[in-house]
This record gives C-alpha cells, sequence and structure tokens, in this order.
C-alpha cells in the first residue's frame, strides 16, 4: 500500500448544519475543495433547513474540550477556524483552549442566521469581545455581527474603516470586515486591514438570495489558505475568490435560502 503526501491540517470549531449550507458541513466541504484535511470540533446540533433554525442543542463544556483535545494532542493543527458558540461558557472554554495552541486562528463571531434565528446568547457577547477576540489571527464579522460587538450602524465604506477600528480595539491581530449586507452597489466590498496595511477586496455582487453559509465558507477558505502556509492579505484574497464563485453557483434547496456551491470548481 503506498501512502500520499499529507494535506495541511485544519480544525473547524462550530455548530452543525443539518441542511448542510452553513456551519461544520460548509466548512469541511470547502476544506476538501481547497485541498486540506477538514477536521470538527461539534459546539451545537441545529435543526436547520432553508427556512430557519428549528432547534439547536448545545453540547456539554466536557464535550467540546474532549473533542479539541483528541484532535490537537495526536493529529495537530496548522489552522483553526471557528463558527457558532452559542453559549459564553462555550466561548470561554474555546478562548481557552485556543490561547494554549500554537496555530493562526480565524474568528467568524456569528451571532445571527441568514433567517435572523439566534445562534450565539446575547450574555455572551462579552466573552467573545474580551476572550475570543484578542486570540484571533484574524476575525471576521458581518455588518450585524459589527453592530452587535461595537455599537456601530455601517452604511458605507467609510463606515467600514470605522468598524474595523473598533473591532481591532478587542485585540484580534487583523480584521475582515465583510460588506455582503451593505445594501445596493454592483460589488460586494470586504475590507482587511491590520490597522498599518488596508486591503479591499472587491468582487462582483451576484444577484442571488442563495447564500446560506458564505460567511462560513470564507473563514474556512481563509483558514485553509493560512494552512498552507500563505500570509493573511494573500489566504483571504484567494479565500474571497473562492467564495465569489460559490456564491455565483448557489442554488435553490427547500423552499427558502439556498447554499453556496462548495463544489463549483469540480464542476464543467
Ligand atoms: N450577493 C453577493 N454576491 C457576491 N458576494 C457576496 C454576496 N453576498 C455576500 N458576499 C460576500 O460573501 C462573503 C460573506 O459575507 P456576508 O454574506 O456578509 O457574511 P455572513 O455570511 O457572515 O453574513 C463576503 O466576502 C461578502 O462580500
Ligand atoms: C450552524 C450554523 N453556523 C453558522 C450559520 C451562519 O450561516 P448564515 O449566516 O449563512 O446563515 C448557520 N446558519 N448555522
Amino acid at each position: 500500500m503506498t501512502s500520499g503526501a499529507r494535506p495541511p491540517l485544519v480544525l473547524t470549531v462550530a455548530g452543525s448544519d443539518s441542511g448542510g449550507g452553513a456551519g461544520v458541513q460548509a466548512d469541511l466541504k470547502t476544506m476538501l475543495a481547497l485541498g486540506v484535511h477538514g477536521m470538527s470540533v461539534v459546539t451545537a446540533v441545529t435543526a436547520q433547513n432553508s427556512r430557519g433554525v428549528h432547534g439547536v442543542w448545545e453540547l456539554p463544556v466536557e464535550a467540546v474540550r474532549a473533542q479539541y483535545r483528541a484532535v490537537v494532542d495526536d493529529i495537530g493543527v496548522q489552522a483553526v477556524k471557528t463558527g457558532m458558540l452559542a453559549s459564553a461558557a462555550l466561548v470561554e472554554t474555546v478562548a481557552g483552549l485556543l490561547a494554549d495552541t500554537d496555530a493562526p486562528v480565524v474568528v467568524d463571531p456569528v451571532g445571527v442566521s441568514k433567517h435572523g434565528d439566534p445562534l450565539l446568547a446575547e450574555a455572551a457577547l462579552d466573552s467573545v469581545r474580551t476572550k475570543l477576540l484578542p486570540v484571533a489571527t484574524v476575525a471576521t464579522p458581518n455588518l450585524d455581527e459589527v453592530t452587535q460587538l461595537t455599537g456601530l450602524v455601517v452604511e458605507d465604506e467609510a463606515g467600514m474603516r470605522r468598524a474595523a477600528d473598533a473591532v481591532l480595539a478587542y485585540g484580534p491581530r487583523w480584521a475582515l470586515i465583510k460588506g455582503g449586507h451593505l445594501p445596493g452597489g454592483r460589488e460586494a466590498v470586504d475590507l482587511l486591514t491590520d490597522g498599518t496595511e488596508e486591503h479591499w477586496l472587491r468582487a462582483p455582487r451576484h444577484d442571488n438570495r442563495h447564500t446560506h453559509g458564505t460567511g462560513c465558507t470564507l473563514a474556512s477558505a481563509v483558514a485553509s489558505g493560512l494552512a498552507k502556509g500563505l500570509a493573511v492579505p494573500e489566504a483571504v484574497r484567494e479565500a474571497k475568490e473562492y467564495v465569489t464563485g460559490a456564491i455565483a453557483a448557489g442554488f435553490a434547496l427547500g423552499s427558502g435560502i439556498g447554499p453556496v456551491d462548495h463544489g463549483w470548481r469540480f464542476r464543467d
């Protein structure tokens, strides 16, 4: 039997989406598409479909800690991505584990689903600000999460710059402010900055309502790039290209918001 070269190792710490469009399922599909070995720590199970989140069951803190230790102590990780963490106890547990792990961390501070259903307790916001964001290499809030975390309401690109400064004040090395929710415009614009360098990422806005899982996909793609050894701006540039293609190929599923197509690069 022959063995192949080992791909880079990437871990997602996130919630399960039974519909397969977001959460752990989106993360692992992204990782496969980008050529890394994906691993998962499940924080919560959601009963979810194209119409909404119909139930959430958080896992006990010990179950999350045990999954994380099982992966990190034996297999190792070259990058970690966090998504839905549900509660203050889980945010603090995960932040503590990340602080002891020598790998870049992409934090997607998931607050509310595309359907408007809550995925993080209000009481956990302070732990995100003070425990999780400080251990992030890159934090990737969307504009609603910017408002939840900083109180700022963003309406234009100048507002995105102010939002980035406010997010950086909580301690991540880089802030990637996602402008997907900015109204109108022909472009989907994101801002990546570490407070010194500023990179504006612009891509055609696709008139497509099947955008379930865009944020999970982008953050996992960034983590995959970092695990391959790319610098943050390069990893984000490649991730933006991947998510833009996945949104363009998004498809209807059920009667609500369909998913992006993680396999778009494999299609004819
Ligand atoms: N309709 C769209 N067309 C192209 N890109 C989009 C569209 N909507 C969102 N994006 C991009 O998808 C990525 C995820 O952003 P966003 O949807 O704001 O995050 P979230 O899923 O966390 O709400 C960003 O790079 C954003 O610019
Ligand atoms: C388990 C889980 N994690 C994250 C999201 C956010 O994804 P979206 O903002 O596209 O609904 C979600 N809906 N479900």
